[in-house]
């Protein structure tokens, strides 16, 4: 086999193992085996950079220094949403709606405890992801956001969109983080939103690899490109493109179906290996969305239920404290 054949094989199948093992949660071989075959593709690469390209696996090492983040305004606004706190605003909410538009389907979906984030394709390359930022204006965390397994550097077709979603850093990986910090005596992260945030402000993209981030999308900035008529085909077409999605979403025919996926996941939250803060609530046909339209910064359409803030972990804190 040729050296370019050599390298283009590892690259296809790296590929693989990290959809397999990131966006499936379905690992086929030893982290071990993986690690060997992306050592013998880094040294390939740089004895051969000819062969290298911009979606090959070994940009997850990062490696691309930055002296500061460049502002950049997001091509469509990315949005915020209103808030629920309890049934009653829950119910105004679902008034609101059914007043306006008549019955409607609800998609559920878990509030990940991160950070916003919005990914760039062009012709089916990962070409640029920026923060949330202001919602009009964002910072260029591109390179970072490289080194997420997740993200997919290239998809299988020549689409041009944006895609949304939340970055966000798993309870395991915050806790042995703050572990390793404790011990080299640096400063602790408060939570894994916090750390989440700081690992893609590093400049070093070397850095903000090794804290393994994770992301889970949910929306896109133009359906059109994926012929999608609800959130529901949306998020099925974004599971065919290999992004990742959160599959604990549900979709309901009422607000009471609401109300009890609120309820089980006030219940469930904890076994979770990720933080959540809340359930987005989103009306599920297009057509209906259009119609409901936006205030001037949120879409009339989706509400966030907070969840309340839990008095024993700062009950618990607090004690710790005063011991
Ligand atoms: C596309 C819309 C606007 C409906 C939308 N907006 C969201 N957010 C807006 C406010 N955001 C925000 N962030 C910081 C400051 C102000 N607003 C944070 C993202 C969503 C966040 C999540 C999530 N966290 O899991 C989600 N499953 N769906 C979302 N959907």
């Amino acid at each position: 086999m040729t050296v370019e054949a050599r390298i283009k094989s590892l690259q296809k199948k790296l590929n693989q193992y990290n959809y397999e093992y990131h966006v499936l949660d379905q690992p086929t071989i030893e982290d071990s085996e993986y690690d060997a075959l992306l050592r013998e593709l880094i040294e390939l690469e740089q004895q051969h950079p000819e062969f290298k390209t911009d979606d090959s696996p070994t940009v997850r090492v990062g490696g691309v220094v930055l002296d500061k983040f460049e502002k950049v305004k997001h091509d469509t606004p990315m949005l915020s949403l209103g808030n629920a706190f309890n049934e009653e605003d829950l119910r105004a909410f679902d008034h609101r709606i059914t007043q306006a538009v008549g019955s409607v389907q609800y998609m559920c979906e878990l509030k990940i405890d991160g950070l916003a984030v919005s990914l760039k394709y062009e012709d089916g390359k990962f070409i640029q992801g920026l923060t949330r930022g202001d919602g009009t204006t964002g910072e260029n965390i591109t390179e970072n956001l490289k080194t997420i397994h997740n993200i997919r550097l290239s998809i299988e077709e020549p689409l041009s969109f944006e895609v949304r979603g939340e970055a966000f850093m798993s309870k395991d990986v915050f806790k042995s983080l703050n572990e390793s910090r404790e011990s080299e005596g640096l400063d602790t992260f408060k939570n894994p939103r916090n750390s989440a945030a700081g690992s893609l402000r590093q400049l070093d993209s070397r850095l903000a690899s090794k804290r393994k981030l994770d992301i889970f999308l949910y929306s896109v900035n133009d359906l059109t490109e994926i012929n999608a008529s609800t959130q529901h085909e949306a998020l099925s077409r974004l599971d065919t493109l290999k992004f990742k999605t959160n599959q604990e979403r549900s979709l309901k025919d009422n607000i009471e179906g609401v109300l009890d996926y609120i309820k089980y996941w006030t219940e469930h939250r904890h076994d979770l290996r990720y933080e959540i803060d809340g359930i987005v609530i989103k009306v599920n046909d297009l057509e209906q969305q259009q119609q409901l339209g936006f205030t001037e910064k949120s879409p009339r359409w989706a509400i966030a239920y907070k969840f309340p803030a839990e008095e024993v972990e700062t009950y618990l804190h607090d004690v710790e404290l005063s011991i």
